[in-house]
């Protein structure tokens, strides 16, 4: 009940379809008028530049915990965060069978009959539940997505209530996932700090909070090309940690004006910079906005794991040099989010809210 009134407080929700049921319908009932809530007419407005998806920045853990190599790739690492605001981990650390239980369990999960998800749905545009999981304001084109998402830490704080209880091995899966997640987020945290040259305890469970959301997109084979899996959007963490359950392309960041796709890589976590972040380095690093497209054939996964700060912390910028201007001011961290969910997404548009009068 509290996240009911949580979330009526800040925003206007519409009921959504279950989009997975939508497109299974039989073409005849999918007519242009059913589908018309999803239509984007200006998905083409960009250039889309496939040939950039090999330029994205990568970054090497094992290099970056070994004190030999260390230097070298926390340089990448920053330019990667200043230049592109998205980066790939490679050699993470991450057990195979951890990553392997957790994309069995998601695709099982989404593959129950629309009856036993809805017993963990809270109502549509509930963070907690399975459904829409933002809130949408109703002028709003709905995205073609259902999503299942949970604040995954602390583990004394998860809620038992809510959990799945299928597929059986659902929950260790995602916490085991969601306890190697936390150490790769530890790693980029502290070489953030160092090279920051702030707390190095930024993402201790003290100060931080692990949300984690599971994105299903379902294919469109009417109108692939005319629907958005997810809006341009930013996030508004620290910074995100993303697996693509599946090889199903969709990913696009935003650089330049155009749209980059990202080619899934198996052993890969992408990495994007927040809104958090960026308020934090005073826009030296950037959150990247980045959207998702939908194939005609074949459903997309993909499970984002939002490391946040404390809900009632601030996050202040640190500034890089005495002569640089201060370009955010200071926020509460619980506000931002709250703001960030309660605007439809419409790229960065929240960040604003967060810069300086000028
Ligand atoms: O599914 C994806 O690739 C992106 C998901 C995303 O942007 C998000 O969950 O904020
Ligand atoms: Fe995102």
């Amino acid at each position: 009940m509290a996240s009911e009134r949580r979330i009526s407080q800040v925003a206007t929700t519409i009921p959504v379809r279950n989009v997975q049921a939508l497109a299974a319908c039989s073409a005849d009932e999918l007519t242009a008028e059913a589908l018309d809530r999803y239509i984007r007419p200006d998905i083409d407005q960009d250039a889309v530049l496939e040939e950039h998806s090999d330029e994205l920045p990568v970054i090497d853990l094992g290099r970056l915990l070994n004190p030999e190599s260390w230097e070298e790739e926390a340089a990448k690492l920053r330019f990667a965060c200043e230049e592109w605001g998205f980066f790939q981990v490679l050699n993470h650390g991450v057990p195979e069978e951890v990553v392997l239980n957790i994309k069995r369990d998601i695709q099982e999960f989404f593959k129950l009959p629309l009856e036993v998800k809805n017993l963990y749905a809270q109502r549509p545009g509930d963070l907690q539940g399975y459904g829409q999981a933002y809130v949408v304001s109703n002028d709003q084109k709905l995205d073609w997505a259902d999503m299942f998402a949970i604040i995954a830490q602390p583990r004394e704080a998860r809620d038992m209530k809510r959990w799945p209880a299928q597929p059986l091995t659902f929950r260790k899966s995602l916490e085991d996932y969601s306890d190697e997640l936390k150490k790769v987020a530890g790693s980029i945290a502290t070489t953030i700090g160092k090279i920051l040259n702030i707390e190095p305890e930024l993402m201790d469970d003290k100060y931080a909070v692990q949300a984690v959301r599971m994105n299903y997109y379902p294919p469109c084979a009417s109108m692939p090309k005319k629907v958005l899996g997810f809006s341009p959007h930013s996030d508004g963490s620290f910074f995100t940690i993303l697996t693509e359950v599946n090889s199903v392309k969709g990913l696009q960041i935003r650089r330049h004006g155009a749209w980059i796709p990202v080619k899934p890589h198996p052993n890969a976590l992408l990495v994007n910079v927040g809104d958090l972040l960026e308020i934090m380095t005073n826009g030296r690093y950037k959150s990247i906005e980045h959207r998702v497209t939908i194939n005609a054939q074949m459903e997309r996964l993909s499970i984002s794991a939002f490391h946040n700060p404390k809900f009632d912390g601030v996050v202040s910028p640190v500034l890089g040099s005495t002569t640089e201007k201060v370009l955010y001011k200071t926020v509460s961290v619980g506000d931002y989010i709250k703001y960030q969910l309660s605007n439809k997404l419409d790229g960065k548009k929240a960040l604003d809210h967060a810069k300086v009068d000028m």
